[in-house]
Order: C-alpha cells, then sequence, then structure tokens
C-alpha cells in the first residue's frame, strides 16, 4: 500500500443476508486529509466505516487502514485508531467523566481530558451518567472518547447529528485542528454543507456503490454553471432573449426578477453566458454587475443521488 493513504478499499462488498449493503467499492483516502463519505439513508457508509475499523469482516475485496489489515490486524491498528460510531458501546450505568477516564486509560499517551471537556462542553455533566446525557451530550461525549487516545486516524460516523449550533461549529473546529496536526479524518454526514466547509475530498455513494469522487471543488466544477445574474437598467425586453444552453438544449429561462436585476437560468456553459451577455450590448445595456452561481454540491449530490419519484397527492 502506498504510504500515503490512509485507507485502501478493493472492491469491497458487505452482505446482510441477501441483502448487498457494499457493493464492490473501491476507494482510498489520503494520510492527513478529511474525506467525507456521503450518501443517503441505507447507501452502506456505516457498514463501510465498521469494515474499516474492523468491526466487520468484509464478505469481498480487500481493506487496509494504516497499512494495517483491519481485522486480522486489528489489536495493532485498534490503538491507533479513534472511533466515533452513529450509536452505543458506551457503559450505560457510567458517568461521562468515567467514560472518558476509562478511554483515556486504554491509551499510552492520551490527550487531557479535563481539557477535552472543556472544549466539548461537557464540563457540567461529567457526573451524569450516560443514559441520562441528552443525544447532543452522548455525541460530544463519543467526540471526546474518539480523541482522547490522540489517533492518527479517526473515523466519524455523523458526528454533529443532534448536535446544537455551537457543539457542530465546535466540532468543525476540532476536525480542522486534527487535519491541521495531520491525523487523517474520514466522516459520514447528511450535512452538504458541513462536507463543503470541512472535506478535502468527498465519495458519493449510492446503493453500496461510489457514484463519484473528487475535492468539493472538483465536483460542483463539473457541474458547471446556473444562474446568471445581470444588473442593468429596469424595462428591457427580456421576452426576446434566447440564450441557448448547454449542448445547444433549449433557451435558457430569462426574467427581470426586481427591476434592473435579470437572471437567465439553466445549463450555462461558457458559449452560452457569452451569448447571453452579447445580447444585453446589443439592446444597449448600462450592465453595472455580472454574477454567477455555480452549483452546490448539494445540487451536485441530489443530481446523483435523487431517485424519480411521483409526486405527493393526499387528496384522491
Ligand atoms: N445488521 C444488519 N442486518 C441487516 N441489514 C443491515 C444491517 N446493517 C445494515 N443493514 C442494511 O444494509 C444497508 C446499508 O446500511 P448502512 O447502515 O451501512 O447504511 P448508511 O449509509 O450508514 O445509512 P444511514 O445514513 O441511514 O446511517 C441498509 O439497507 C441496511 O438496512
Amino acid at each position: 500500500m502506498a504510504q500515503q493513504n490512509a485507507v485502501e478499499l478493493h472492491d469491497v462488498v458487505v452482505r446482510y443476508g441477501g441483502t448487498v449493503a457494499v457493493d464492490r467499492v473501491s476507494l482510498t483516502a489520503a494520510r492527513g486529509r478529511v474525506l467525507a463519505l456521503l450518501g443517503d439513508n441505507g447507501a452502506g457508509k456505516t457498514s463501510l466505516v465498521q469494515v474499516c475499523t474492523g468491526f466487520r469482516r468484509p464478505d469481498g475485496g480487500v481493506a487496509r487502514v494504516l497499512g494495517l489489515d483491519p481485522v486480522a490486524e486489528h489489536d495493532a491498528l485498534t490503538p491507533r485508531l479513534g472511533l466515533m460510531a452513529q450509536s452505543g458501546g458506551m457503559y450505560p450505568w457510567a458517568t461521562a467523566g468515567e467514560i472518558l477516564d476509562l478511554f483515556a486509560s486504554f491509551a499510552a499517551r492520551p490527550l487531557d481530558a479535563a481539557m477535552l471537556v472543556d472544549r466539548l462542553g461537557l464540563g457540567s455533566v461529567t457526573g451524569t451518567r450516560w443514559r441520562r446525557l441528552s443525544g447532543g451530550e452522548q455525541q460530544r461525549l463519543a467526540l471526546a472518547v474518539a480523541l482522547v487516545g490522540r489517533p492518527e486516524m479517526v473515523f466519524l460516523d455523523e458526528p454533529t447529528a443532534g448536535m446544537d449550533t455551537a457543539a457542530r461549529h465546535t466540532t468543525w473546529r476540532l476536525v480542522e485542528e486534527l487535519r491541521a496536526d495531520g491525523v487523517s479524518v474520514l466522516l459520514t454526514t447528511h450535512l452538504l454543507d458541513e462536507a463543503e466547509r470541512l472535506a478535502d475530498d468527498v465519495v458519493i455513494v449510492r446503493s453500496g456503490a461510489v457514484v463519484a469522487t473528487g475535492t468539493p471543488g472538483q465536483l460542483t466544477a463539473a457541474a458547471g454553471v446556473d444562474r446568471l445574474v445581470v444588473r442593468a437598467q429596469p424595462g428591457l425586453p427580456v421576452p426576446d432573449v434566447a440564450v441557448r444552453a448547454a449542448g445547444g438544449g433549449p433557451p435558457a429561462a430569462v426574467s427581470e426578477d426586481a427591476p434592473g436585476e435579470y437572471t437567465v437560468d439553466g445549463e450555462l456553459d461558457a458559449e452560452a453566458i457569452a451569448s447571453a451577455l452579447a445580447w444585453f450590448a446589443a439592446v444597449g445595456a448600462r450592465v453595472t454587475a455580472v454574477n454567477t452561481r455555480r452549483r452546490t454540491l448539494e445540487d451536485v449530490y441530489l443530481s446523483l443521488t435523487a431517485p424519480a419519484v411521483p409526486g405527493l397527492r393526499v387528496n384522491g
């Protein structure tokens, strides 16, 4: 395995009885980077995290994490990893402080537990039993547990699910600090803004298979521009504007949304943008501003994962 890769999966398969949850997935996570695994409910993200952390033996394919086999070399690998699982795995009767101290005691060179308690705002609940913690507090404690052993790599399965806004921002900052420290991070999330903010690399899975990989910038740049906003004097004859969409499709829709603010919507390639701007020039528009809107990661994600569904009809 190349030394720079924290995770290498080759044709990994996970089955639950007759269900194929992961269908020959190959991916790499580079060392010292943040990789976000995106996919709908049931896409196979947690199963992949379980394979990477050695809690599930793949039914096919090969997994390597930090150069080791997660199952056969579990004992050597585990002390080098931090895992924030989606739920459970804690002792419900132990207090938050006891749990964190216990996991710190497993580590050769633990982080200062008091510092983590402070960073994650757990100071008021260290004496509270796990089962009495709120969902967001359990998440914050699980993150502290994942980090307390100074891992070389962390797996965070939906780390900010159920967290309040402040805790989510703290989590984001911690992930950024981990990366700055050279720690490799693989996280799953349903929050596309979270992925766009944190991830160096993105892998989108659908029905157990990889459908897209790239940096957020690559994925959104490939999707192109979908809106052009032009400011000029009000009252230009917009119905006459005919802008050809990318690939010679139908003219893109043009409207004057507010006096003097014109929007051109559609799959806009360079040619379509140029022809729209040429029209504004031809009608003597005094253009004062031109802006384009790139597709967001959420747009790209939806276009790759959204199934065609019939409309909801509640009456009849
Ligand atoms: N222990 C299990 N037994 C049977 N089926 C399972 C089991 N665990 C997962 N599955 C199924 O495997 C598929 C993938 O599940 P997985 O939990 O990996 O998805 P996920 O992408 O993490 O979903 P979510 O976003 O909802 O957490 C789903 O269809 C799920 O129902």
